[in-house]
């Protein structure tokens, strides 16, 4: 059957009430009403399934923590099941003191005893008796008239009186007594406070404070807007007598859709208590939302005296009892209320967060509230136990803010703009292409994937192992040029397609170090167009988080900012160089693509052209030792020298051979006239000094020997110089771990400086050892590089 073309010919406009006084409409709330959930009555009563008792059971506990200190807990002549549960609450002692239960009865003697019965005992109850007052259901329902209403009320309230007395006598509970003209909306309003009158009279005893009479006046179908409900609501508490003596008491349905806006209004026009159910439950469109209603006042500053922290706790038991979905747009509770995925309010609420961050610090150092003030956002989910993960979710109708919110939350990564931008692209082809919404997961892994961030798992094909900055002065500039002082040395080891590179490089500073090093080891030619960073953390745990962008190697400023192509990269290290090198190499990652890049050539010669870095880069593949940066120096001499004997020809074995039989590395102990036999340290006192004995080989012979350092190293050095006969001083040392796990070891480097014969003597002696123990390979570099300085010296003596 289609829709009525005349609907006025089947449905007859409501007649509001004439009340051109209203107080109302120019009222503000400042408190919170009395709450009394009857989700146990009239949400329960309108489930397909009631609960049984042990959901009632849960449900009631809910309540309670919630804070509610009235709750109608059963209609208890219906059942015996709801009969039985209020006898378990009171019997088991499950009502806290200051709470007061409430049952329903209709206008029926032998109803209203069974209703008494089973609160007996109990500390306090509210018997809430009902008849419908309005003209259909005096017609219809009851065929009664005016006054044989105003008589069923008036007459059954007497004998709740006395039963309710006999009771207080007999178990010392103590009562408070509730009536509902029911259909409250469609009775004539004088005829309302007609019967409420008789009612009062009857129960004759109406006082203050505990003592008052609760009038609840329910909107039993939600027939009229609610303008005209508070318009009811005023009426009756401007013509009740007494007021002063009365609770008035609301009791919204929603069947407009407009319970909510009718309680607030009618609160504002007298009401002093609200029954309702937790997310809107009951008869039809269910009764009023009570989380609702609360959470509106709280968020106008007003505490509603009910607490919902763990708002999901709460969706939780009630969604179980009364096995209905929560909807996913329910105010406050819906899973999607606190999600925006459009980018406009992405953009507004990231960027609320960020201004109302700066905007609390600053009302905290003043001492003044921290006001909530977010776009979209009119509470903080935080309030209500939720966190912001919801807040933002990203499909195809989502912007660069949204997603680089969810980044900085969940990386703790601040993109600049223009990276936001760059990234947003990214993540809009997958959407688009997909289809669907895409996850946090999606996202961050996007994100590690695009910049080859965050572990393992998404490292590029350049990846940084270990570097070194040094700001000597550059070869290339003359000695007192000042700029001289500001030119960085980079000198690292990067593993390329897996292969452990060494690359050295030199700039301003250190990222254009390592962009001349990309250059000249691996023709990567990239500049940098923009680098920003900050911290993410505080305290011992800080790291630097670095962003850089690069463009194809341009010849100047203009070039760089001119140029359509860029890649981004991000690098976080426990140190700023650190990060900003790491940037480069995720930017320089994402620039070569899958293209090729030069390999070392471990099979051809030495040439010419052979650099530093190459001759590094064979002993870190060959043997995994990062050379320091003077050692490849040295080395490098070693190599020019020795090639210069094979015209230029060496093998890659035989360079590795030599280097080998240059420094001693990886030569028993028992072929060293130096060597370690075995090592003590102690620490003296609290100086922080220490003393090294130990049984060192010491020009073939085993020696006792002892010293005292500011370090491990230096006492050994201590040891060692009262047995020689001149005097070493460590002049460089490093160290790094080779291999992983329970295969690691320590590789360690020293240089020694020696002087003897009153300074005719000068000789300097690389050592190098590997042990599992960091100090033992450190001792044992140091002997090392003493037994080649020993041969030195004999050698020197033989040549005067
Ligand atoms: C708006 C509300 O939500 S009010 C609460 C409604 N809740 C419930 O009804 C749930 C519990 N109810 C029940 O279990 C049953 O209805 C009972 C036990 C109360 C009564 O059951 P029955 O005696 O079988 O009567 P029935 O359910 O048919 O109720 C209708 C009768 O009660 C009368 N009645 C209805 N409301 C009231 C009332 N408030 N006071 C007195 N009598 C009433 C009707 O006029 C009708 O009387 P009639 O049989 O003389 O015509
Ligand atoms: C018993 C009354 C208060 C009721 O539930 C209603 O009118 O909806």
């Amino acid at each position: 059957m289609p829709m009525l073309k005349e609907p006025s010919q089947k449905y007859k406009p409501y007649t509001p009430l004439n009340l051109p006084d209203r107080q109302w409409p120019s009222k503000v709330a400042t408190k919170p009403p009395y709450w009394l959930s009857t989700d146990l009555r009239d949400g329960n009563q309108a489930l397909a399934n009631p609960m049984t008792v042990a959901q009632k059971t849960l449900f009631f506990h809910t309540l309670l923590k919630c804070g509610f200190k009235e709750i109608e807990v059963a209609y208890p002549a219906a059942s015996d099941t709801d009969f039985n549960f209020v006898r378990g609450l009171i019997e088991q002692g499950q009502v806290p003191d200051d709470v007061w239960i409430q049952v329903l009865t209709p206008a029926r003697e032998d109803l209203i005893k069974r209703t008494i019965e089973s609160v007996a005992g109990c500390k306090r109850a509210i018997i809430h008796m009902y008849n419908a007052t309005s003209c259909l259901f005096r017609e219809v329902v009851f065929r009664n008239s005016k006054e044989e209403t105003v008589a069923l009320a008036a007459k059954h309230t007497k004998i709740i009186r006395q039963l309710t007395e006999e009771c207080t006598a007999k178990y010392g509970t103590i009562f408070r007594y509730e009536y509902s003209p029911e259909t409250f909306t469609q009775t004539e309003p004088e005829f309302a406070v007609e019967v409420c009158e008789a009612v009062k009279a009857a129960w004759g005893k109406a006082g203050l404070g505990d003592e008052r009479i609760i009038f609840n006046l329910p909107a039993t179908v939600e027939i009229g807007p609610p303008n005209h409900y508070a318009d009811q609501v005023e009426y009756f508490c401007r013509h009740i007598s007494e007021r002063e003596k009365i609770v008035v008491s609301l009791h919204p349905h929603n069947d407009r859709g407009q319970g909510i806006a009718a309680a607030e209004l009618a609160m504002l026009a007298g009401a002093d208590r609200v029954e309702g159910c937790l997310f809107g439950n009951g008869e039809r469109t269910g009764n009023v939302d009570l989380v609702n209603l609360a959470l509106n006042q709280y968020t106008q500053g007003i505490s509603p005296g009910l607490d919902f922290s763990d708002i999901q706790a709460v969706i939780d038991v009630v969604t179980q009892c009364n096995d209905l979905p929560v909807h996913p747009r329910h105010p406050y509770a819906g899973e999607l209320v606190f999600t925006a995925f459009s980018g406009s309010h992405q953009d507004a609420i990231k960027k609320g967060f960020e201004v109302q961050r700066v905007r609390h610090a600053e009302a905290a150092r003043k001492g003044e509230p921290q006001h909530w003030d977010m776009p979209y956002l009119p509470i903080d989910p935080a309030d209500l136990g939720c966190n912001y993960e919801a807040v933002i979710r990203v499909n195809a109708q989502s912007g660069k803010g949204g997603i680089a919110y969810l980044v900085q939350q969940h990386l703790g990564l601040d993109m600049p703009r223009k990276m936001q931008i760059a990234f947003y692209s990214v993540i809009q082809d997958i959407a688009d292409r997909e289809a669907r919404e895409m996850t946090v997961e999606d996202i961050t892994t996007a994100f590690r994937k695009t910049y080859h961030y965050g572990g393992s798992t998404y490292e590029g094909r350049l990846v940084l192992k270990s570097f070194k900055i040094s700001s000597e002065p550059s070869a290339d500039l003359p000695n007192g040029d000042e700029a001289a002082d500001e030119r960085r040395q980079f000198d690292g080891t990067v593993s390329v397609d897996g292969v452990l590179r060494v690359i050295r490089g030199d700039g301003n500073g250190p990222l254009s170090a390592l962009l001349d090093a990309l250059r000249t080891h691996l023709d990567i030619d990239l500049s940098l167009r923009e680098y920003s960073e900050h911290a993410i953390g505080q305290g011992q745990d800080t790291r630097a988080a670095s962003y850089v962008e690069l463009v194809p190697l341009a010849r100047d400023v203009k070039e760089i900012r001119r140029s359509a192509e860029s890649w981004w990269g991000i690098g976080v290290d426990a140190d700023i160089t650190g990060s900003g090198l790491r940037a480069v190499l995720s930017a320089a990652n994402s620039a070569i693509g899958d293209r090729e890049l030069p390999e070392l050539q471990l099979s051809v010669g030495f040439s010419a052209k052979t650099s530093q870095a190459d001759i590094a880069s064979v002993v870190l593949h060959e043997l995994q030792l990062e050379l320091p940066r003077r050692l490849q120096a040295q080395f490098f001499e070693v190599v020019q020298r020795a090639a210069r004997e094979t015209a230029g020809q060496m093998s890659y074995g035989a360079l590795i051979q030599l280097f080998r039989e240059t420094y001693r590395y990886d030569i028993p102990d028992t072929e060293e006239t130096f060597a370690l036999r075995g090592f003590k340290m102690e620490n003296l006192g609290e100086s922080g000094r220490k003393e090294l004995t130990g049984e060192f080989v010491i020009n073939g012979k085993l020696t006792r020997v002892q010293g005292q350092g500011n370090g491990l190293l230096t006492a050994a050095q201590a040891a060692l110089n009262a047995h020689i006969d001149g005097k070493a001083v460590i002049r460089e040392y490093a160290e790094h771990s080779i291999g992983k796990g329970s295969e690691v070891k320590a590789a360690s480097y020293i240089e020694l400086a020696y002087e003897a014969d009153g300074g005719a003597i000068r000789l300097n002696a690389w050592g190098i050892a590997t042990d599992t123990d960091i100090t033992a390979s450190g001792l044992k570099a140091l002997l090392r590089a003493s037994g080649t300085l020993d041969k030195m010296h004999r050698k020197a003596l033989e040549q005067k």
